[in-house]
């Protein structure tokens, strides 16, 4: 099982370095990572498990922060409907995108980020999504809202993007273009 000890932290190259498109059909080892970064989700959401084995609560995690250049990562999280989003992207794209931005108010944080990093991270409002499953289905998705935010995040992961690339260095609270907060 993934433990904190396997999820690297800023300063590691690997955080930016671009992870590279899965082939098909996975190999096990492929197929093994995907299972285990959902599962660590699954885990550090469940109150017992995340106080016994020390986990911080995630809602998504990238290869890239377990030391992996798989292009893939993990989300797990209820939408605002409360439908339990839980699936594993691979070779992900945001295909389109709305004009109107969004951001966290209170910010966002990183599993592989050990400090508050304020600000607002500008994100899109709505994406349309494409990535395989693990089993080699194409997947095609609308989100807004949280699993938006959040996917935006993960991929950004796969791009040696960190959250905090995006916050407005002059103003980290400055006000985001043709933008609506999401609370
Ligand atoms: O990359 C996963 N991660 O470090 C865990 C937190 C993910 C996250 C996603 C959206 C907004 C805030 C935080
Ligand atoms: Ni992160």
């Amino acid at each position: 099982m993934i433990l904190m000890d396997d999820i690297i932290r800023e300063g590691h190259p690997t955080l930016r370095t671009k992870a590279e498109e899965v082939k098909f059909p996975l190999t096990d080892e492929a197929k093994q990572l995907a299972e285990n970064m959902l599962q660590y989700l699954i885990n550090s959401q469940d109150p017992e498990i995340a106080d016994k084995y020390d986990l911080r609560s995630g809602i998504g995690l990238a290869a890239n922060q377990i030391n992996s250049l798989h292009r893939m990562f993990a989300l797990h999280l209820k939408d605002e409907n409360g439908e339990q989003l839980s699936f594993v992207a691979i070779n992900p794209k945001v295909v389109s995108h709305s004009v109107e931005n969004t951001y966290l108010t209170g910010g966002e944080g990183c599993l592989s980020v050990d400090r508050n990093v304020s600000g607002y991270v500008p994100r899109h409002a709505r994406v349309t999504v494409k990535f395989k499953t693990v089993d080699g289905e194409e997947k095609k998705m609308r989100l807004k809202g949280l699993p938006a935010i959040a996917f935006q995040h993960e991929l950004d992961h796969l791009n040696g993007i960190m959250f905090y690339d995006r916050i407005n260095e002059k103003n980290p609270f400055a006000e985001i273009p043709d933008s609506k907060p999401y609370e």
